[in-house]
């Protein structure tokens, strides 16, 4: 899909805007008053042991997941890393080579898509391409077999959100791609659905679009409540979407955890490195030369926000060289290195010049550590502070 789409809808982005919160408000009336809404008390989803092959490749070794009940799950992680076939389980459009998945308490293993209770927007639209906008968007009402004027009422007010009536008797080849999205968007907000499956739904929109139609996505998610597992790459996104994230790598969640576990806390140096803007600094187990090493450490991150200009006192030392600055801003991003080792700290404006020999300071409590294999450790912070920092 063209990274261009955005610009196709800039006419109708304060309809875009308002899409989720409206949905919400629209689902109560015409669902509710009807007594319909009845949503399953348990929409957890839960992983046992789940793995899944294509041939011979191992694209998800053995997972146990608990995602709780109406909660609002990212999944995020580097391209390939197994995101989407996550969803497509879920989802069941793929079915696990082995291990169980249970969704609200009942068991998926030959439950057929269409009967589990899921509504998806996948990034690629999936549309049925035969159909018009309207039976697209229709689709999950029609197979209840609603009335049909019901449907009609739900499919005109869920495109007159999206601002998709003129094009409800086209076919999806004849859309643009942002508008093919947003048949993606109607057609899910219908269905009244506990379990709600994005996969990297905002990817058409442009950024100023993206930041709305998050929020509106929260409110809507506020509101009705279903368990929402949302994919991406963009690791803002998942900040600011999820209430935990599931950071995965190579089919593996290394860390599952709140937006602020993740970040403050991350499990691995994998999760430490792929958090961030600019991503966390990492140094050698010997970066404070005169100090003592960790004993098992083999690297300590810091993030750029961490390291000062100014001498601290009982701080970590490091000796850097200046090489250049960024200006982004609200601040600017300073580059040095470090024995040829490149750091980024995150500062306001500073007058160092190339080359110039530069004193930076990081309070030992905003030191990460990680061992050999990448996992994290503990330090006390008696250690940090007897071994690392230097004392007045
Ligand atoms: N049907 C398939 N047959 C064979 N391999 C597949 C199939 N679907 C996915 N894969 C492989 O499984 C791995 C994970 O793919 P997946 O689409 O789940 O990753 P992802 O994290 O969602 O990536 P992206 O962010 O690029 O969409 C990739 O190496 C991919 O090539």
């Amino acid at each position: 899909m063209g990274a261009d789409d955005g610009c196709c809808i800039s006419g109708v982005r304060p309809a875009t805007r308002c899409v989720f919160v409206v949905a919400a408000t629209y689902y109560e009336q015409l669902f509710a008053y009807r007594g319909e809404v009845a949503m399953k008390e348990d929409k957890s989803i839960v992983f046992t042991q789940v793995e899944k092959n294509f041939g011979q490749t191992n694209v998800i070794p053995p997972m146990d997941l608990m995602i709780n009940s109406g909660e609002r799950l990212v999944l995020l992680g580097p391209s390939g890393c197994g995101k989407s076939t996550l969803l497509r389980l879920i989802a069941g459009l793929e079915q696990p080579t082995s291990g169980m998945i249970l969704m609200g308490g009942q068991a998926m293993a030959g439950v057929d898509v269409a009967d589990r209770n899921v509504a998806m927007v996948f990034q690629n639209y999936a549309l049925y391409p035969h159909m018009t906008v309207f039976d697209n968007i229709a689709f999950s009402l029609t197979i209840r077999k609603k009335k049909k004027q019901d449907i009609r009422e739900a499919v005109e007010y869920a495109a007159g959100l999206v601002e998709l009536n003129p094009y409800l008797g086209r076919k999806p080849a004849e859309l643009s791609g942002g508008q093919r999205q947003r048949v993606a968007l109607a057609r899910a907000v219908v269905k009244q659905a506990p379990f709600f499956l994005l996969d990297e739904p905002l990817s058409n929109l442009d950024a100023l679009l993206r930041v709305s139609a998050r929020n509106d996505l929260i409110e809507l998610h506020n509101r009705l409540k279903q368990t929402m597992v949302y994919v991406t790459h963009d690791q803002l996104e998942a900040m600011t979407i999820g209430q935990r994230i599931a950071v995965m790598n190579g089919g593996v969640i290394e860390q599952i955890g709140t937006p602020e576990d993740i970040y403050e806390k991350p499990k691995t140096r994998f999760v430490a490195t792929f958090i961030g803007t600019p991503p966390m600094n990492m140094l050698p187990a010997d970066a404070f030369a005169d100090r003592a090493m960790i004993p098992g450490v083999a690297e300590m991150g810091v993030r750029p926000e961490h390291i000062m200009f100014k001498k601290l006192p009982e701080a970590c030392v490091l000796h850097g060289e200046y090489v250049r600055k960024e200006y982004i801003g609200s601040h600017y991003v300073h580059y040095l290195t470090i024995n040829g080792v490149t750091i980024q700290v995150v500062a306001g404006t500073e007058s160092y010049t190339t080359g110039q020999k530069v004193d930076l300071s990081i309070p030992p409590e905003h030191l990460h550590f990680f061992d050999e294999a990448g996992n994290r450790i503990e330090v006390s912070a008696n250690e940090r502070h007897e071994r690392l920092a230097v004392h007045a």
